[in-house]
């Protein structure tokens, strides 16, 4: 990288933003910017199964830079899925369209546990030389790598797929707390060598999904969950003092302080929880990511306007303020609608 890409990037107001300092405008990007709400990815994605579209550079490099050549997003995030890791460390799972994660052998047991393999970096060199390309071709517009949260994946690999109620994982939980913390340790242990490869290649940020953990109390989230998170953070922090470490969930007004604890710097926030309130909760140390709600796009431009200008107003409340949704893009979203969000975002917040 040149001296004067690594300034721009540094510079860069989404990093900034992530650092708590002062920005010539509000940075925006937004969870699963790159997807089906773009015709150019359908394109891209028409013939080839998502697992191995997430294994070809060059398909994982143009679909990522699709949405900031389009929207002139201020991040752009890694194309990949919480659960190409997984697979990697030889997990027998599929991404079935309109479904998401199906596991072929849904983990219940010690033995099950004991068969998910250790993911060793080399086994990701496709993923390393996709975030090589990418960043070569970004210049100054960061690129965010990701992993899935323990609790997250975990939920996937014990209910087999997706879920509504977690039951099976809130069994093995309550039920088997050694064996829970057994899988919880490796799955964070295969999340972190999942970021260590992409900040290695390149990445300028990291952000840890843990979308389902809403589903728990506090009580229980501290105790199941935050060691395993923190594990992951911490293992990013130690690598890669500078990198900023963004924790997001859904539903997690009564985890933010929590999610915070276990070692973010900005703290993600659903459309739930206005940004103001969850950042006197989170306190002065601590940036905010969020938080319109995603089906808010769905309304008339003028309705869409009002909410995102009041999101901005909340988000001038806090110390650090990286606009988004408060979850990802719906496959239906317009996506001139999200264009233009982007520029009433950078010029109603211009200073
Ligand atoms: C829920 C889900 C998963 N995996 C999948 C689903 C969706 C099921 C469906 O709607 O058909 C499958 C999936 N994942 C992704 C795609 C392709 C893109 C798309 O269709 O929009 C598809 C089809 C990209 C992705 N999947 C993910 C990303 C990265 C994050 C991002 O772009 O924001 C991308 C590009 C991460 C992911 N992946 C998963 C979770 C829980 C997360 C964390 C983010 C979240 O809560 O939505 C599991």
């Amino acid at each position: 990288m040149t001296t004067s890409t690594a300034t721009a990037l540094s510079d860069s107001p989404f990093l900034r933003a992530c650092r708590r300092q002062p920005v010539p405008h509000t940075p925006v990007w937004f969870m699963r910017q790159a997807g089906r709400s773009l015709p150019e990815y359908r394109e891209v994605r028409a013939s080839i199964p998502m697992l191995e579209a997430c294994r070809r550079p060059d398909l994982v490099c143009e679909v990522t830079l699709q949405p900031v050549r389009r929207h002139g997003v201020d991040a752009a995030i890694f194309f990949s899925d919480i659960m190409v890791p997984l697979a990697a460390a030889g997990v027998d799972l599929d991404i079935a369209p309109g479904v998401g994660p199906v596991v072929a052998r849904p983990v219940r047991t010690a033995a099950d546990i004991d068969a998910i393999g250790k993911l060793d970096g080399g086994d990701l060199g496709d993923i390393a030389e996709a975030v090589r390309l990418l960043c070569a071709e970004l210049g100054g517009t960061p690129l965010i790598g990701f992993a899935g949260a323990p609790f997250t994946l975990a939920s996937y690999l014990i209910e087999g797929g997706p879920s509504r109620t977690y039951t099976r994982t809130k069994a093995l939980m309550y039920g088997e707390p050694a064996l829970w913390h057994d899988l919880a340790g490796r799955l964070a242990a295969i999340s972190a060598e999942f970021l260590r490869v992409q900040v290695a290649a390149g990445a300028s940020a990291v952000q840890l999904f843990d979308s389902w953990a809403g589903a728990l109390s506090e009580a229980d989230y501290r105790r199941y969950v935050l060691p395993h998170s923190a594990a992951v953070l911490a293992s990013v922090a130690a690598g890669f003092p500078d990198v900023p470490r963004i924790h997001f969930g859904v539903g997690t007004a009564v985890l933010l302080p929590a999610m915070a604890e276990a070692g973010a710097s900005v703290v993600g926030v659903d459309w739930r929880t206005p940004l103001d309130v969850a950042s006197a909760r989170l306190g002065p140390d601590v940036a905010v990511q969020g938080n319109l709600d995603p089906a808010a796009l769905f309304a008339p431009w003028p309705a869409v306007e009002t909410e995102a200008r009041r999101v901005l107003a909340e988000g001038a409340a806090t110390p650090g303020h990286v606009f988004n949704l408060g979850h990802g893009v719906l496959p239906e979203t317009d996506p001139t609608v999200l264009t233009r969000l982007v520029e009433l975002i950078h010029e109603a917040s211009r200073r």
